[in-house]
């Protein structure tokens, strides 16, 4: 035995270690005792391995515990859902059975002795905790504590409400404190608008404003309605965003975009049986550039409760097809009615402006009802614009349905990508008229080194009076001056008189080189106005609407 073997051998004994057997080659098996480099390789693996095994096996637990928690979660909504579909079941079928005429009494409590009778109502039903009554023992919408509203502000007001964004439990909810003074309390009345709230919970969709539940004034006793809160406002108001200068420039990607939200939406009502009847550009809110339908449902059982007559504030005429000027009294709304408006609204997704937004209402009707539809705008694809004047047509039956819509829409979206709509407005302008002061003379305005000058009349009461006063500086009469050369326009009480509408235009007349008033207003009788308000003359040259324009509106009205 060499040297070598027999220190190999002691070497083994010290270290309890096993003799390393020759191999049948009669070489030394390989290394039975790793080197220190190799061991500390082997551990640095080994460890590794054990650190990867035990992440993978947390992981493996982490997504355990997030699918048991989703499930668990997906369960609880099940439950709830089914629930929620019991009581609803067991509600209608009590609904159905009592009728809400007829033994429906009101429980007076402290609290809601100060609410409308509207407030008192919905109050009753679905606020207080008094369970002896059936109607509340199934009722279900959730009630919100009004104290725990954060951060009110003020966001609007509409025909029947006021609207107020607030934070609760860190997020944004919009506020609609219906106002106190409505007419809503006879049972009828009552039973409709509870109908709609019942109906309006039920709505649930990604295009559609989620109504979470309700709350109460602690002092006022308004009853309000928790909904979700479209942080862009508006479509009206979004439109109005995008003007600059008096231009309105919009992507046809987002034009198309918020025409097939629109639409989606609508479809999910129509499916659910709900006929919106109200579309217009300030009951589509926006959140997040996502297109939401709202108002729908309760405040077209208001105006229906409160003013039989179309003309409701709440109402956009120019929205509602002509049916509803020609046989009002018979005419039954339905899906078709909400396609005529949804085309209004896909040529003012393209305008950037309301409809006939120069006319008063009365003008409106009467152009709806005559076949007077909005001019295209150019640059309009033809296949979108034949899309909404196919909306908008007078007979009912030639509408599209909205699966239509929604198909022509999906092609051109693909079509228009990377194009803007743009649309001139002289908004800017026609605002700036409207606040030229009453106490204008004209003869401080008469420029005379212009080819053309415009005289421009201007009020807040009614267009139909302008019109006429256009009318009658061609037989001098009615529109007259005073003592000081200011325009005052007779008592046209025979006309009707709104006092939300607004008005502004402007007719054309032969420059004068003295600056002199022109004939047709010297000739005019000095008399003043005796109600409705002065016009106010100005000067502005940049819009001269062409006098054929004015005479045909004219000749409509
Ligand atoms: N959920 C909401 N989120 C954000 N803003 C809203 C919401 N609901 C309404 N608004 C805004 O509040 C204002 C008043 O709304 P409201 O619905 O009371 O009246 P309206 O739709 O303007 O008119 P009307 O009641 O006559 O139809 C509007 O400017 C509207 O844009």
């Amino acid at each position: 035995m060499s040297c070598s073997s027999l220190q190999t051998i002691q070497a083994s004994i010290q270290n309890f270690a096993p003799l390393p057997v020759p191999n049948r080659r009669g070489r030394k098996r390989l290394s039975t005792m790793p080197s220190n480099k190799k061991h500390m390789r082997n551990l640095t693996n080994q460890r590794a391995f054990r650190e990867r095994r035990e992440n993978y096996l947390r992981s493996l637990e982490i997504k355990v515990e997030k699918y048991e928690k989703a499930y668990a979660e997906q369960q609880n909504e099940i439950r709830l859902l089914k629930e929620e579909a019991a009581i609803l079941k067991q509600r209608l079928s009590l609904f159905e059975s009592y009728g809400f005429n007829s033994d429906f009494s009101i429980t007076s409590s402290d609290d809601s002795k100060n609410l409308s009778p509207l407030s008192k109502n919905i109050y009753d039903l679905m606020i207080n905790e008094n369970k002896d009554t059936i109607e509340l023992e199934t009722f279900s919408i959730k009630e919100y504590d009004y104290s725990q509203f954060n951060a009110q502000k003020h966001i609007g007001n509409g025909g029947f409400s006021t609207v107020y964004s607030a934070d609760f439990q860190g997020k944004t909810y919009a506020l609609k404190s219906l106002n106190n003074n409505l007419c809503l309390d006879n049972g009828d009345n009552f039973k409709k608008i509870s109908q709609e709230l019942k109906s309006l919970y039920t709505v649930k969709h990604p295009n559609v404003i989620k109504f979470y539940g309700t709350s109460k004034h602690p002092e006022m006793g308004n009853f309000i309605m928790i909904l979700q809160f479209a942080n862009n406002g508006s479509l009206r108001d979004y439109l109005q965003s995008k003007q600059q200068n008096g231009v309105f420039k919009n992507s046809w990607y987002e034009t198309i975009k918020i025409a097939e939200e629109i639409t989606i939406g609508l479809k999910y009502l129509h499916d659910k049986g709900i006929i919106h009847q109200n579309l217009h550009s300030k009951n589509i809110l926006i959140n997040d550039g996502k297109a939401l339908i709202a108002d729908f449902g309760i405040s077209n059982q208001i105006n229906q409760i409160n003013d039989t007559s179309i003309s409701s504030s709440t109402i956009k005429i120019a929205y509602i097809e002509p049916q509803c000027f020609m046989q009002h009294e018979m005419f039954k709304r339905d899906e078709r009615s909400d396609i005529y408006s949804l085309g209004v609204l896909l040529w003012e997704l393209t305008s950037g402006t309301p409809p006939f937004s120069d006319s008063n209402d009365y003008a409106i009707s009467i152009k709806i009802f005559l076949g007077e539809r909005e001019k295209v705008i150019p640059g309009t694809p033809k296949e979108y614009s034949d899309l909404y004047i196919n909306c908008w047509t007078s007979e009912p039956e030639k509408r599209p349905k909205l699966d239509g819509v929604l198909n022509d829409l999906k092609i051109l979206s693909t079509e228009t990508t990377g194009k803007f709509i743009t649309n001139c407005i002289i908004t800017d302008n026609q605002l700036l008229m409207q606040s030229a002061s009453y106490s204008m003379q004209l003869s401080d305005k008469m420029p005379s080194n212009k080819n053309t000058n415009s005289c421009s009349v201007t009020d807040t009461i009614n267009s139909d009076i302008l019109l006429m006063s256009i009318e009658d500086k061609r037989v001098n009469r009615d529109v007259i001056i005073n003592d000081n050369e200011r325009i005052y326009m007779q008592d046209y009480s025979m006309f009707p008189i709104n006092n939300d509408c607004s008005f502004s235009a402007q007719t054309s007349y032969p420059p004068l080189s003295n600056g002199n008033l022109p004939s047709f207003l010297q000739g005019f009788d000095k008399q003043l106005c005796s109600k409705n308000g002065a016009f106010s003359p100005t000067h502005s040259p940049t819009l001269i609407e062409p006098m054929d324009e004015i005479m045909n509106t004219l000749a409509l009205s």
